[in-house]
C-alpha cells in the first residue's frame, strides 16, 4: 500500500490526473470504475480544464463502483454528477460508458450490471477484473456503497450486490469487496478534515472491517494507493 498526501485537493487531485496520464501509457483499453459523491467532482474538472487533450479519452471504459437507485436526471445519480462535470464536456464514445440504471428495479439491476461486467471485463481468479478502481470514502467509513455493519458485501462471490443506506434506506447497487479486492489498481481519493479521523482509524492497526467497510480494501494481487490532502491525512 502506498499514501501519497498533498498540500490541497487542488493538488491531490492533479496528481491523480498525472496518475490516470501515466498509467493509461500501459494499454490499449483501460476498464475503469468511477466514484461518486462529491469528492471527485474537482478531479472532472481539473481533467476537463486541464487534461483534456492529455488523456486518450477513447480508450477509457467507465463503469460505476456504485450507484445510487435513482433516475440518471435526479441529483442524487453518480452518473448525473459524472455526466455534469467529465463527460459533457469531452468527446467520449457512447459505447464506453457502462453506467448502472439507477432507476430499474434494484435486484434485476444488481444482476444485470454483475452480467455486463463479467462479460467485458477479464476473469482472474473467477471474478472480473477492472484495470482501476476509483473510491472514495464516507464520514461513515463507508466505501462504494458498503456501509458499516455489512460485512456480507464486502465477502460476497457476487459482482454487483443490492445496499441500502443505513439512514436514509435508499437502495444502491455497489461492487462487492471482492470484485474490488481482485483489481489491478484500487485507489482512494479522500479530502478534507472531516475524514481525517476515520482516515486515521482505517489506516492504522485500530481498523476493522465491520466498523469500517474501508478497511477490508487490500486488493489480493494488485496496488493500493490512498491519495490524500493534508486536512484528510491530518490525524
Ligand atoms: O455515497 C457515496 O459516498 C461516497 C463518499 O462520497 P463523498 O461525497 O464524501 O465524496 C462515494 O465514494 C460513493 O461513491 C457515493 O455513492
Amino acid at each position: 500500500m502506498e499514501i501519497k498526501t498533498f498540500k490541497n485537493p487542488e493538488a491531490t487531485a492533479k496528481a491523480f490526473a498525472d496518475y490516470l496520464c501515466e498509467i493509461q501509457q500501459e494499454v490499449n483499453r483501460l476498464n475503469i470504475a468511477l466514484s461518486g459523491g462529491s469528492t471527485p467532482k474537482l478531479l472532472f474538472e481539473i481533467l476537463v480544464n486541464k487534461y483534456s487533450d492529455k488523456i486518450e479519452w477513447p480508450k477509457f471504459h467507465f463503469y460505476w463502483g456504485d450507484e445510487r437507485c435513482v433516475p440518471p436526471t435526479s441529483g442524487e445519480s453518480n452518473y448525473g454528477m459524472t455526466h455534469e462535470y467529465l463527460f459533457q464536456h469531452l468527446e467520449i464514445p457512447e459505447e464506453n460508458i457502462h453506467r448502472v440504471f439507477g432507476e430499474c428495479d434494484p435486484d434485476e439491476e444488481a444482476v444485470r450490471y454483475g452480467k455486463l461486467i463479467s462479460e467485458n471485463l477479464p476473469p482472474i481468479n473467477g471474478l472480473p477484473q477492472f484495470d482501476l478502481i476509483i473510491l472514495g470514502l464516507g464520514e461513515d467509513g463507508h466505501t462504494a456503497s458498503i456501509f458499516p455493519h455489512q460485512m456480507e458485501l464486502l465477502t460476497s462471490k457476487d459482482v454487483c450486490e443490492v445496499a441500502e443506506h443505513p439512514i436514509s434506506g435508499q437502495k444502491r447497487i455497489t461492487l462487492t469487496g471482492s470484485v474490488i479486492n481482485n483489481a489491478k489498481e484500487v485507489c482512494f481519493l479522500v479530502t478534507g478534515d472531516a475524514k481525517a479521523e476515520k482516515v486515521n482509524e482505517i489506516l492504522s492497526i485500530t481498523g476493522d472491517c465491520e466498523r469500517y467497510p474501508a478497511t477490508y480494501i487490500k486488493p489480493t494481487h494488485g496496488n493500493l494507493i490512498w491519495f490524500l490532502d493534508k486536512a484528510a491525512s491530518g490525524k
